[in-house]
C-alpha cells in the first residue's frame, strides 16, 4: 500500500460525459495542463471509443502531458480496447505513462436488464478485456461497475480474475452514488484483506454525488484501504456529479491529523483550474461551493468580520491562499460592523478617527440597506463626500449601440464623452458584444486601456421598466477599481459604470499628484 492517495482525476471523462459539460479537444487539453499542473497523478482524458474527436483529444493530451499518467476508458470489448491502447501511445511509447481503463457491470439488475450477460460470461470477458490491455500498457485498471450494487461473493470474484489477468489497479464504483460512508468503508476493509492478490495492487474509490455523499464516501473509502480516488473539478460528472477533486484533496490535507494520509495534490492551483472549467464549460460555480466557491472564504457579517480580523483561523479552517483564492475577502454589506468598515478604509489610504467613522458607518448602512453588496468606489465615494457615479472629469454626453442577430455585422457603438474642461470627444468602435464595443470606445477617448476583471448587472426594482445597476471591475498595473452605473437600459447602465472606474482612476490620479505637491 502506497503512503498517500493517488488522485485519479476524471474531469475530461465522466466530468466531460455530463449533459452540458462537453468540451472541444483543444478545450480539454487546457483542462488537461492545469491538471497536470495540479499535479493529479492519473488523468482520464476520455473515451477513445466514443467519437473520432474524443480519441483524438486523448492523443493530443498523451502527447503532450508529462507530468501525470494519461488514460482512456474502454468498455471490455475488442474495439474500445484498441482504440484506447492507440490513443494513449505517444505516452506509453516514451515511458512518461499511459494507462487503460477498463469496465464492466457486475450488479444483479446491470448483469440481466443491460448487459444480458451471466456471471460467468462476465467474468470471461473482465479477464479477456484486461489480458488485451496489458497487450498496450502495463498499467491497467480495472473497474467492476456499480460494485456496490453486486454480491460480495461475486464482486470478489471477479477481482481476483482481473488481478490474475494481470490489473494493477482495481477500482469500486459506487456508479449510481448509492453507498454510505460505514458501507464502503466495510467493502474496502473486506476486500483489501480477502482478495487474493489484494497486496499487489491498487484498490481505488470512485464515488457519485446522488445522496450528496461523495466526498465522504471517498474518504470512508480510504479508511477502508483505498489508496487511489478517482474524482472530477467541481465535482462534475454523471447526474449529481462525481466527488470533487478539490474537496477531497483539501479534506485529506486539512485533517492530516484523523486519516494520517495526504495527496501530492498542489493545491494552490484549484482556484485557477476551477475557474477555468467553468468558463470553458459556461457552468458557473455555485457560489457556497466548498473550497473554489466565491463564498469558501468571504465574510459579510460583523461578528465573523471582527473575528477574522483578529484572526482568521477563528471563522477559517484553511488557508485561501493554499487554494489560489485571494486573502482580501471581506465583503462590505448591510451585515458588516465598524472593524471591517474601518480596515476597508485604511486599505484604501483614510484614516478615520471615532467620529468620522461613526458618522461613515451611519451612511453606509443605509447605502447598505439599498444594495447587495458596497464597493470600494462607493465607501471612497462615501468618505469623500461624493454623489456615487455623478463626479467627473468625464460625463456621457451621447450613446448610440447598434447589435443584432446579422452575423456579417459586429455590434457597434457611438459614444460621445464631454469633459470638465469643455470639450467633446467622440469615438466609434466595434466588438464582439454591445457592451464591449461601448468600453472600447470609452477608452479609445479616455486614453485607458484597462483590463476588465467582471461585469455583472442586476436589477434593482421590479417590473418592465425594472432599474438596472451595473458593476464594472477593473485592475490598472497598481490598483484594482470598482465603477457603478444605474439605468433602465442595461448597456447605458454598462457604460456609465466603466466611466465611473475611469473618473475614479483620474481623480485618484489628481489627488495623488496634489499630495507629493505639499510634500
Ligand atoms: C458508468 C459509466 O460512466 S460508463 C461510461 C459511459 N460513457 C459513455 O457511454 C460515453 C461514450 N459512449 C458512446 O459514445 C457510445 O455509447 C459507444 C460509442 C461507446 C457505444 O455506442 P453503441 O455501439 O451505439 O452502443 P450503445 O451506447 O447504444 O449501447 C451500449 C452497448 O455496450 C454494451 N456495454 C455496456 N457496457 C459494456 C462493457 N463495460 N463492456 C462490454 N459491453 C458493454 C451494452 O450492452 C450495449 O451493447 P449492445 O449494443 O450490444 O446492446
Ligand atoms: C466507468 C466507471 C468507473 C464509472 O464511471 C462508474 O461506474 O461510475
Ligand atoms: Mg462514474
Amino acid at each position: 500500500m502506497t503512503d498517500y492517495v493517488k488522485i485519479f482525476d476524471t474531469t475530461l471523462r465522466d466530468g466531460e460525459q455530463a449533459p452540458g459539460f462537453s468540451m472541444t479537444g483543444g478545450q480539454k487539453l487546457q483542462v488537461a495542463k492545469a491538471l497536470e499542473g495540479l499535479g493529479v497523478d492519473i488523468m482520464e482524458a476520455g473515451f477513445a471509443a466514443a467519437s473520432p474527436g474524443d480519441f483524438e483529444a486523448i492523443h493530443t493530451i498523451a502527447t503532450e502531458i508529462k507530468d501525470s499518467v494519461v488514460c482512456s476508458l474502454a468498455r471490455c470489448n475488442e474495439g474500445d480496447i484498441r482504440a484506447s491502447g492507440e490513443a494513449i501511445k505517444p505516452a506509453t511509447q516514451k515511458g512518461r505513462g499511459g494507462r487503460i481503463h477498463t469496465f464492466i457491470a457486475t450488479s444483479p439488475l446491470h448483469r440481466e436488464f443491460k448487459l444480458k450477460m451471466s456471471k460467468d460470461e462476465i467474468v470471461r470477458r473482465a479477464v479477456a478485456g484486461v489480458e488485451l490491455c496489458r497487450q498496450y500498457t502495463d498499467d491497467v485498471e480495472f473497474s467492476a461497475e456499480d460494485a456496490i450494487r453486486t454480491e460480495r461473493d461475486y464482486l470478489k470474484r471477479i477481482v481476483e480474475a482481473a488481478i490474475k489477468a494481470g490489473a494493477s489497479t482495481i477500482n469500486i464504483p459506487d456508479t449510481v452514488g448509492y453507498t454510505t460512508p460505514e458501507e464502503i468503508q466495510d467493502l474496502f476493509v473486506f476486500l483489501t484483506t480477502q482478495v487474493e492478490g489484494a497486496d499487489g495492487v491498487t484498490f481505488s474509490a470512485h464515488c457519485h454525488d446522488d445522496l450528496g455523499l461523495a466526498v465522504a464516501n471517498s474518504l470512508a473509502a480510504v479508511r477502508g484501504g483505498a489508496r487511489q480516488v478517482e474524482c472530477a473539478l467541481n465535482g462534475i460528472g454523471e447526474r449529481a456529479g462525481n466527488c470533487a477533486t478539490e474537496e477531497v484533496v483539501m479534506a485529506l490535507r486539512t485533517r492530516t491529523d484523523f486519516y494520517d494520509l495526504d495527496t501530492r495534490i498542489k493545491t494552490q492551483g484549484f482556484y485557477g483550474a476551477s475557474k477555468l472549467l467553468a468558463t470553458l464549460t459556461g457552468n458557473a460555480v455555485p457560489r457556497n461551493k466548498a473550497i473554489v466557491g466565491k463564498n469558501a472564504f468571504a465574510h459579510e457579517s460583523g461578528i465573523h468580520q471582527h473575528g477574522v480580523l483578529a484572526n482568521r483561523e477563528t471563522y477559517e479552517i484553511m488557508k485561501p491562499e493554499h487554494v489560489g483564492v485571494s486573502t482580501d475577502n471581506l465583503v462590505l454589506g448591510k451585515h458588516s460592523g465598524r472593524a471591517a468598515l474601518k480596515d476597508r478604509a485604511s486599505k484604501l489610504g483614510f484614516t478615520l478617527g471615532d467620529n468620522q467613522l461613526k458618522s461613515l458607518f451611519v451612511q453606509f448602512k443605509d447605502l447598505a440597506d439599498s444594495k447587495k453588496e458596497v464597493f470600494d468606489a462607493d465607501i471612497e465615494a462615501l468618505i469623500l463626500g461624493e454623489a456615487i457615479g455623478t463626479q467627473g472629469p468625464w460625463a456621457l454626453k451621447s450613446l448610440y449601440v447598434s447589435a443584432g442577430s446579422d452575423d456579417n455585422r459586429a455590434p457597434q457603438a457611438t459614444v460621445t464623452l464631454t469633459h470638465e474642461n469643455g470639450s467633446d470627444k467622440q469615438a466609434v468602435s466595434e466588438a464582439a458584444g454591445p457592451v464591449n464595443a461601448v468600453f472600447l470606445a470609452i477608452s479609445q477617448i479616455t486614453g485607458h486601456p484597462l483590463h476588465l476583471e467582471s461585469f455583472a448587472v442586476q436589477s434593482v426594482s421590479e417590473g418592465k421598466d425594472a432599474m438596472a445597476e451595473a458593476s464594472v471591475r477593473v485592475s490598472t498595473e497598481f490598483e484594482t477599481y470598482q465603477g457603478r452605473g444605474a439605468s433602465t437600459d442595461t448597456v447605458l447602465a454598462g457604460a456609465k459604470a466603466y466611466l465611473d472606474v475611469i473618473n475614479r482612476i483620474e481623480r485618484r490620479a489628481v489627488r495623488e499628484k496634489s499630495i507629493s505637491a505639499q510634500h
